[in-house]
């Protein structure tokens, strides 16, 4: 997300470490001068940090390797000298808005840490931070790859459902525990849930790929998961900006400019869930009027009440008051057929996973258009699906 909270003023926080900035004479310590870092460079054009592999990011890490890239900033792989541990640094733009967001990452990073008592959350775990040549590195405890990278890898080959509902449990139990904390993370996709292993097996492929490639598919060793990214996460207390989500994981109380709370993320948990059992984004759109059209053509009409509290901006989706203004909105031909190719969630979940599973009564549950009616995190951790085997 690129749209941002105001900013506003931090207090530095206890766990902070100060810049290793002194001339190496002053510091008189060894591993400083032996781990001195480059002479200052230039941030690039969009202010990020330039490094070269093998360099120090202060004397105490040493990048190894470039594991991401994201709005905020870059991810390093890096060698910690004290710890002796790897470690995964996301190093922020020098830029005021990203530097303002990441003291507020690592604000909730903070607050997840200070109530998880038995390492039990499920949220990556922060381990450091510091401001560095003006660039905020917050230093995390390094993870595997992402559901997505792992979907990708397979090309678009989707996880047996068994894994389906390892993941899905571990995730909703994230979501309740920020939930309980009074946060909401807002920004929840496949690229922001990661692997706690990279290891993997090998098995035979599955159907979708086409007969000339090599029919194998790899599989994560564990389903353990974890949940990164939290540079949108918001205070439940706080004002908060109206646009939120990826697009494909957006609710449709935040397209029709509604207000958004918690349940936004269990929208996102619902097309999360079908991504990962289908291999495909459920609404794979980057346009208001195609995305709601497609909610609807998976899931049913829209509430007349949510329609006619739309927003001035999503009014012009609609006809005469209520009804959507599809397909005669449409922008092209190619938008009406992508529209339509989609089917009703039923059908989707029994085109899978059979017509049996209790998978679509939770989705159903999840993906509601009324918030207030949609399911909570622990409501659907309740659910049949999470007791069969
Ligand atoms: N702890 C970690 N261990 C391993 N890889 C990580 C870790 N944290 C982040 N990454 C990698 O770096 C990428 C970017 O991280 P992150 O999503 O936190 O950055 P961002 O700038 O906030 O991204 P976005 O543009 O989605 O908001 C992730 O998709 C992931 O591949």
């Amino acid at each position: 997300m690129i749209d941002r909270e105001p900013t506003r003023k931090r207090r530095r926080l206890a766990w902070d470490v100060p810049p290793y900035e002194q001339p190496e004479a002053e510091v008189g310590n060894q591993v400083v001068r032996r781990h001195a870092s480059p002479p200052r460079r230039e941030d690039d054009r969009e202010g990020h940090y330039v490094f070269s592999f093998g360099e120090n990011l202060t004397p105490r890490y040493k990048i190894l390797n470039k594991m991401g890239e994201g709005t905020f900033g870059r991810v390093l792989e890096c060698w910690d000298r004290q710890t002796r541990e790897y470690v995964a640094i996301k190093v922020i733009r020098s830029i005021h808005k990203y530097r303002e967001a990441a003291m507020i990452e690592i604000d909730v990073l903070q607050h997840l840490a200070k109530n998880d008592g038995g390492g039990g959350s499920r949220c990556v775990q922060v381990r450091n931070w510091f401001d560095y040549r003006n660039h905020i590195c917050i230093v995390f405890e390094k993870l595997g790859p992402s559901l997505f990278d792992f979907l990708k890898r397979n090309k678009y080959c989707p996880f047996p459902v068994d894994l389906v509902r390892e993941f899905g449990r571990q995730l909703l139990e994230s979501v309740a525990y920020m939930h309980d904390l009074r946060l909401i993370h807002t920004d929840l996709k496949p690229e922001n849930i990661l692997l706690v292993s990279s290891e993997y097996v090998k098995l035979p492929g599955c159907k979708r790929m086409s007969s000339d490639e090599t029919h194998f598919r790899c599989l994560p060793k564990s389903s353990a998961i974890k949940l990164i990214d939290f540079g949108s996460t918001a205070f439940d207390n706080q004002k908060h900006s109206s646009t939120v989500s990826t697009r494909h994981y957006r609710a449709p109380e935040v397209v029709l400019g509604l207000g958004w709370t918690y349940p936004c993320d269990l929208w996102s948990v619902g097309c999360i869930l079908v991504e990962l059992f289908s291999g495909e984004a459920l609404f794979q759109t980057h346009e208001n009027l195609e995305h709601l059209a497609m909610m609807e053509r998976v899931l049913g009409p829209l509430p007349e009440h949510m329609v006619q509290k739309a927003n001035r901006g999503a009014e012009k989706y609609f006809r005469r008051g209520s009804r959507l203004n599809w397909p005669e909105g449409a922008i092209s031909r190619e938008s009406i057929r992508a529209v339509n190719k989609l089917d009703r969630l039923k059908n989707l979940v029994s085109q899978h996973v059979g017509s049996r599973s209790p998978l679509f009564d939770l989705l159903h549950g999840l993906l509601k258009f009324d918030p207030s009616d949609r399911l909570t995190a622990r409501q659907a951790l309740d659910h049949p699906f999470f007791r069969s085997p």
